[in-house]
C-alpha cells in the first residue's frame, strides 16, 4: 500500500501534513452535527478549529471534531454544575424540601442507632448466654505427641481417643484399666494451634464486651504449655492470635466502639513480682507488690503498661517479654519454664453512642510446670524453684477447691499467683484452664494427677460473670455519691437548725403576743381605775361645792378643771419620791433668827395638824413635775411629774386640803386666800416653793421665778449667793431638776412645808 498524505488547514497553522500508512475510508460530512467548525473558544484551548467546508475530512479529523465538541458539551456541563454548586454554597438557607429530607433522615438514624444499639446488647446477651452454659470455668485437655526421646524411648501411649465420644479421653492404665475424663474440649496430638484458638477464640473475645478473662495453661514439665500459649513462629500460640483477634474484632467494631489495648508482661519466679517488659533487664529489677486498689482490684504499682496498636507491635513485645523470662534446663525440659508467666492484656471500651465505658483484663497464663521433685531429679536452685513452683500451683488448687466447694473463704493470699489472679479467678469472670498432658507411659502418674485436678476444676459451678465496668469510672462516681451524701447530711443539719430557730422565733413570737395582751389588759385596767378615781373625785368635789356656797361662787367664776386634767392622787408611784438630802438643813447657811422663826412655824403648823389629824392621817400624794437635767447631747422631753407621798387629814370629805390648810393659813394671809379661793389648787398644787424669806418672788409661778434668775434654782441676786434652802427635799430636788406643777399655786411657803415635805427630824 502506499503512502498517502492528508492535508489539514487549521487556522493559524498554514498547513499540517498528516501521514498514514494507509486511508482505509474516508468519511465525508456535509459539516452538519459534529463536523460543524469549531468556535474560536477550543482555539483558546489549545484545539485548532478545524473546518470541512473545505471539504471531506478523515476518520482521525472527525474523532478529534467530536472530541472536541464532547469537550464542549462537558464543559457547558461544568459550568452549570460550578454554578449549581455556587448556588448551594452562597445560599445558606437550604429548600425546605431539603431540610425536611435531612429532618427525615435524622429521624431514621436515631431509630436505627437505638435499633442498633438493643441488637449489640441482645447479641452480647446471647453470646454470653452461650458462654456460660459452655461453663464460665471451661476446661480445654490438650495433649502433645509424643516427642523424639520418647519415640526412641519406645514408650507406649496411655491416652485414647474415641471418635464416638466428643470431648473425652480414656487413660490406660498399666494393668490395661481405662479411666475416662471429659472436658469442655479435648485436643488430639494432631490438632493444631488454629483449631485451639478456634475453640479458644468465643472466650477471649468476651474481653472486649467488659468482662474478666483468664486462660492458663497447666501440666507437667514439657507438655506443651508454652507451645499452647506462646507457640513459635511458625505455630503462633494462644496469646499472639488472642490479640490479633482482639484487633481485629476492635476494627470491626470501631465505628460504635473505640478501645484502647495495653498489654503488660510480668512472670512470678520463687515468689517475687518481676516486669518482663522493663526496658533494660540488665538492671536489678525494682521490687513489685500486687496492692488493692480502691476500685477493689487487684494492681500492680510500676508495672509497664505498653500500649499496642498492631499485632507486629504485640509480638515483638511477647518475644522480648519470653527473653527475659526464667527459663532452666531440667531433665524433663531443656527450656524448661521456672516461673509462671503472666500476660495481661487490658482492654478500655467505650461506646461512641452512649458512651459507656468499659474497663477489663484479659489474663493469658503459662504456669511453670508441675512436676514432682523427686522425678526431675533436680537440686540446689533448681530445688528451690520447685518448691515455690509446687507451692504456687498447690496454692492455685487450694483456690480452686474452695471455689468448688463453695465455701466463704477462698485463699486467694496464699501465693503471689492466686491473688494476682483474685480479680479473674471465680465467679465474675470466665475462666479458661488448659490442662497440657503428655501421652507417654512414662508420664502416667503425672498426667492422671493433672487429669484429676482438671476434673475438679472443671467440677466448679460458678455464678454468671459480671460485666465489668471501668472502675476507675465507678470509683469517681462513688466518690461523687459520697460527697453528695455529705452534701446532704450538711444540709439536713442546716435545715434542722433552721427549724430549731423558727420554732424559737416562733415561741418568742407567741411570748411577745401574750406580753402585747397583757399591755393592754393592763392598759384596760388602768383606763377603768382613773375613771372610778375621777368619778369619786367629781362626787367628792361636788360635795365640797354644795357645803361651802361662797366657795362654790368663787369656783363658779373660774370652773374648776375637768376631770381629765384633775390630776389624781397616784399610791402606787413612790419610785420618783427623792430621797432625804444627805446634807443636814442646819449647817445651811441661813440666818439663824430667820431658821429660828421657821422652825416655829413649823412646829405650829405639825402640832396644829396633828391634833386636828391625829387619826385620821392617810398617806396621800401630791404631783411634783421633775424635768430631768438637761444634757448637750439629750433630746428635750416633755416635762414629767412625780408625786410625793403626804400624810393627809381626810376628814368630813371636803377638799382634801381644805381643812388643814384653812388652819394652817392662820399664819399667812396669802396661803388662806388663795385655798379659799381653790381648794382645788391646795390639793394638786401643793408644790414646792422657795423658803419663806422670799415673799417677792413666791408669789410668782416657778417657772416664771426660775426664767428670771429663779431664787428656787440658785441664789436670788438680791442676796448675792446668801440664800441656801434649807429643807432637805428642797437639797434633793434641787438635785434634779424641778419642774412646778401647771396649775399655778401662789402663797403656799408658809403653810406647804408642813404638809408636802417629810418632817425634818427635831434638834
Ligand atoms: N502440640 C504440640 N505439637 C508439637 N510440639 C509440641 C506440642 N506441645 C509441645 N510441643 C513441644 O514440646 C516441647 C516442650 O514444650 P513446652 O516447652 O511448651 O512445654 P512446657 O509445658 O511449657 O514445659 P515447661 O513447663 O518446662 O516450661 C517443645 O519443644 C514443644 O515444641
Amino acid at each position: 500500500m502506499e503512502d498517502q498524505t492528508v492535508e489539514i488547514q487549521l487556522n493559524n497553522c498554514d498547513h499540517t501534513v498528516l501521514s498514514f500508512d494507509s486511508i482505509p475510508s474516508l468519511n465525508f460530512h456535509s459539516g452538519e452535527d459534529h463536523t460543524d467548525s469549531l468556535d474560536e473558544d477550543n482555539e483558546s484551548n489549545g484545539i485548532h478549529k478545524v473546518s470541512s467546508a473545505q471539504g471531506p475530512t478523515l476518520p482521525i479529523l472527525q474523532k478529534i471534531i467530536n472530541l472536541s465538541n464532547k469537550v464542549q458539551c462537558l464543559k457547558e456541563e461544568h459550568t452549570n454544575l460550578s454554578n449549581q454548586a455556587k448556588n448551594i454554597s452562597t445560599n445558606p438557607f437550604p429548600d425546605l424540601d431539603i431540610l425536611d429530607k435531612l429532618r427525615l433522615l435524622g429521624n431514621e438514624y436515631e431509630v436505627l442507632k437505638k435499633k442498633y444499639l438493643d441488637e449489640i446488647s441482645e447479641r452480647k446477651r446471647l453470646y454470653n448466654e452461650v458462654i456460660e452454659l459452655k461453663g464460665n470455668i471451661r476446661v480445654f485437655c490438650r495433649c502433645r505427641p509424643l516427642n523424639q526421646s520418647e519415640i526412641t524411648n519406645g514408650s507406649s501411649v496411655v491416652v485414647e481417643f474415641d471418635s464416638s465420644l466428643e470431648n473425652e479421653l480414656q487413660i490406660v492404665s498399666a494393668d490395661s484399666s481405662k479411666k475416662q475424663f471429659k472436658f469442655d474440649h479435648v485436643f488430639k496430638p494432631d490438632d493444631n494451634q488454629e483449631t485451639v484458638f478456634a475453640q479458644t477464640k468465643p472466650i477471649v473475645t468476651s474481653v472486649l464486651d467488659g468482662f474478666n478473662v483468664c486462660i492458663f495453661a497447666y501440666g507437667q514439665t514439657g507438655t506443651g504449655k508454652t507451645f499452647t500459649m506462646e507457640g513459635n513462629p511458625e505455630n503462633r500460640g494462644v496469646n499472639y492470635r488472642t490479640l490479633e483477634e482482639l484487633f481485629r474484632i476492635t476494627d470491626v467494631r470501631g465505628g460504635v466502639m473505640r478501645y484502647e489495648l495495653f498489654v503488660s508482661m510480668l512472670e512470678v519466679y520463687n515468689e517475687k513480682i518481676r516486669d518482663l517488659l522493663v526496658e533494660n533487664s540488665n538492671q536489678p529489677s525494682k521490687k513489685l507488690e500486687i496492692k488493692q486498689a480502691a476500685e477493689g482490684t487487684q494492681e500492680v504499682p510500676g508495672l509497664v503498661e505498653a500500649r499496642v496498636y498492631g499485632t507486629e507491635e504485640v509480638w515483638e513485645l511477647l518475644k522480648s517479654g519470653n527473653r527475659a523470662r526464667s527459663v532452666g534446663s531440667t531433665s524433663a525440659n531443656e527450656l524448661s519454664s521456672r516461673s509462671h508467666c503472666l500476660l495481661r492484656v487490658t482492654v478500655k471500651g467505650e461506646n461512641v453512642i452512649n458512651e459507656q465505658k468499659t474497663r477489663s483484663h484479659l489474663w493469658l497464663v503459662d504456669l511453670a510446670g508441675s512436676e514432682r521433685v523427686g522425678k526431675i531429679e533436680v537440686e540446689g536452685e533448681r530445688l528451690k524453684e520447685s518448691q515455690f513452683i509446687n507451692k504456687s500451683l498447690s496454692a492455685l488448687g487450694d483456690v480452686i477447691s474452695a471455689l468448688a466447694s463453695k465455701t466463704g473463704h477462698i485463699p486467694y493470699r496464699n501465693s503471689k499467683l492466686t491473688h494476682m489472679l483474685q480479680s479473674s479467678l471465680g465467679g465474675d469472670c470466665k475462666t479458661l484452664m488448659f490442662v497440657q498432658i503428655s501421652p507417654s507411659s512414662a508420664d502416667l502418674g503425672e498426667t492422671l494427677c493433672s487429669l484429676n485436678f482438671a476434673s475438679r476444676v472443671r467440677g466448679i459451678e460458678s455464678g454468671p460473670a459480671r460485666k465489668q465496668a471501668d472502675l476507675s469510672e465507678l470509683f469517681k462516681y462513688k466518690q461523687m455519691a459520697e460527697k453528695l451524701k455529705h452534701d446532704e447530711k450538711e444540709t439536713r443539719k442546716l435545715q434542722d437548725n433552721l427549724q430549731s430557730l423558727q420554732s424559737r422565733l416562733v415561741a418568742r413570737e407567741s411570748i411577745c403576743r401574750s406580753l402585747q395582751e397583757k399591755v393592754r389588759d393592763l392598759e384596760n385596767q388602768l383606763a377603768e381605775e382613773r375613771k372610778s378615781r375621777i368619778k369619786q373625785e367629781n362626787i367628792a368635789f361636788g360635795a365640797a361645792l354644795f357645803r361651802q356656797p361662797t366657795e362654790k361662787t368663787q369656783t363658779q367664776k373660774k370652773p374648776p378643771l375637768g376631770p381629765s386634767q384633775l390630776r389624781l392622787p397616784l399610791r402606787r408611784i413612790t419610785n420618783f419620791l427623792p430621797p432625804r438630802s444627805p446634807v443636814p438643813p442646819r449647817k445651811m447657811n441661813i440666818p439663824r433668827s430667820t431658821l429660828a422663826a421657821t422652825e416655829e412655824k413649823e412646829n405650829i403648823s405639825k402640832t396644829t395638824m396633828a391634833a386636828d389629824t391625829k387619826g385620821l392621817l392617810k398617806p396621800r400624794r401630791i404631783s411634783i413635775a421633775v424635768r430631768p437635767p438637761p444634757t448637750t447631747t439629750q433630746v428635750i422631753q416633755p416635762r414629767r411629774r412625780v408625786s410625793i407621798a403626804t400624810l393627809r387629814p381626810e376628814s368630813n370629805m371636803t377638799t382634801p386640803l381644805h381643812s388643814s390648810v384653812s388652819r394652817f393659813n392662820n399664819g399667812g394671809a396669802l396661803g388662806r386666800q388663795s385655798f379659799g379661793r381653790d381648794p382645788r389648787k391646795a390639793r394638786y398644787s401643793r408644790l414646792f416653793t422657795p423658803l419663806p424669806e422670799s415673799t417677792t418672788t413666791s408669789e410668782r409661778t416657778p417657772i416664771a421665778a426660775r426664767s428670771s434668775s429663779s431664787k428656787f434654782m440658785g441664789s436670788p441676786p438680791t442676796q448675792a449667793g446668801s440664800w441656801k434652802p434649807r429643807h432637805p427635799t428642797v437639797i434633793a430636788l434641787q438635785r434634779k431638776s424641778l419642774v412646778w406643777s401647771p396649775l399655778k399655786f401662789r402663797g403656799m411657803q408658809n403653810c406647804r412645808k408642813s404638809s408636802i415635805l417629810p418632817s425634818r427630824p427635831t434638834t
